[in-house]
């Protein structure tokens, strides 16, 4: 879908921004500061780096993991404003989990396709068996964008505790039952009607908000 005149450095700051107010509505720093990011190695990773600069200045210590870094020049910027505010990278997802109080899941968004491959198979495994509460980005990494969750391989019973789709949910939420959160408040009316996209209704300065339907949430 086109989102008309933004370039992808505006789009990915405003989902980040998005993705890190939804972690301070599900877990405020005062319930556990310490926030594991783990990003994968396109546009949903990218998100998950801005929002690991926003947590920080909300009062988070964000730790990266972010095992296939792009070249791309964006996520080098990205990267170099982490390493300015000293926020650390770690190599050993299995380390890194077990240190932590929240996780936002930024491996994959809407772009992954096929069986998981090295080196995350481990990682969306360690997702699955996890205690720890997990935000996931835009889709539960492993999931078929249209489909769901896998029938077989890493990710067929990861559930994450909440999801925050960007822009709009997309078909995998039907096979979803979290908390749910719409994020990425630039979408103009026209844009919305063109692609018969439902405008959450935002309030004051948010830029996330939770949907519920009939008592349950969606
Ligand atoms: N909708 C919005 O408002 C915005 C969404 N954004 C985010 O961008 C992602 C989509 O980004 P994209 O780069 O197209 O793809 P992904 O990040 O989902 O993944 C691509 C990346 O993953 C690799 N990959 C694919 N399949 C596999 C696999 N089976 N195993 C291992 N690796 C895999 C692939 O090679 C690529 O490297 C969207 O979901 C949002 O989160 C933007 O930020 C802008 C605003």
């Amino acid at each position: 879908m086109s989102t008309g005149a933004f370039s992808i450095d505006q789009l990915m700051e405003l989902a980040g921004l998005s993705v890190s107010q939804a972690v301070f509505k599900l877990h405020p720093p005062s319930k556990g500061s310490r926030v594991l990011v783990a990003c994968g190695p396109g546009n949903n990773g990218g998100d998950g780096l801005v929002a690991a600069r926003h947590l920080w200045h909300y009062g988070y210590q964000p730790t990266i993991y972010y095992p296939k870094q792009s070249k791309n020049e964006l996520y080098q910027r990205l990267k170099k404003q982490l390493e300015g505010l000293t926020i650390p990278f770690e190599n050993d997802f299995g380390k890194a989990i077990g240190e932590t109080d929240h996780i936002v899941d930024a491996i994959f968004g809407f772009s992954f396709s096929g069986e998981v491959r090295e080196p995350f198979p481990s990682v969306i495994e360690a997702l699955e068996k996890t205690r720890i509460p997990v935000l996931a980005v835009d889709a539960p990494s492993s999931w078929n964008i249209e489909t769901g969750p896998p029938e077989s391989g890493p990710g067929r019973q990861y559930s994450p505790d909440a999801l925050i789709s960007l822009t709009a949910p997309k078909p995998l939420l039907k096979m979803y039952r979290g908390r749910h959160f719409v994020g990425g408040r630039f979408l103009s009316q026209a844009m919305a009607e063109k692609y018969n996209l439902d405008i959450p209704p935002y309030e004051g300065l948010d830029q996330v908000v939770e949907l519920r339907v009939e008592g349950r949430k969606l």
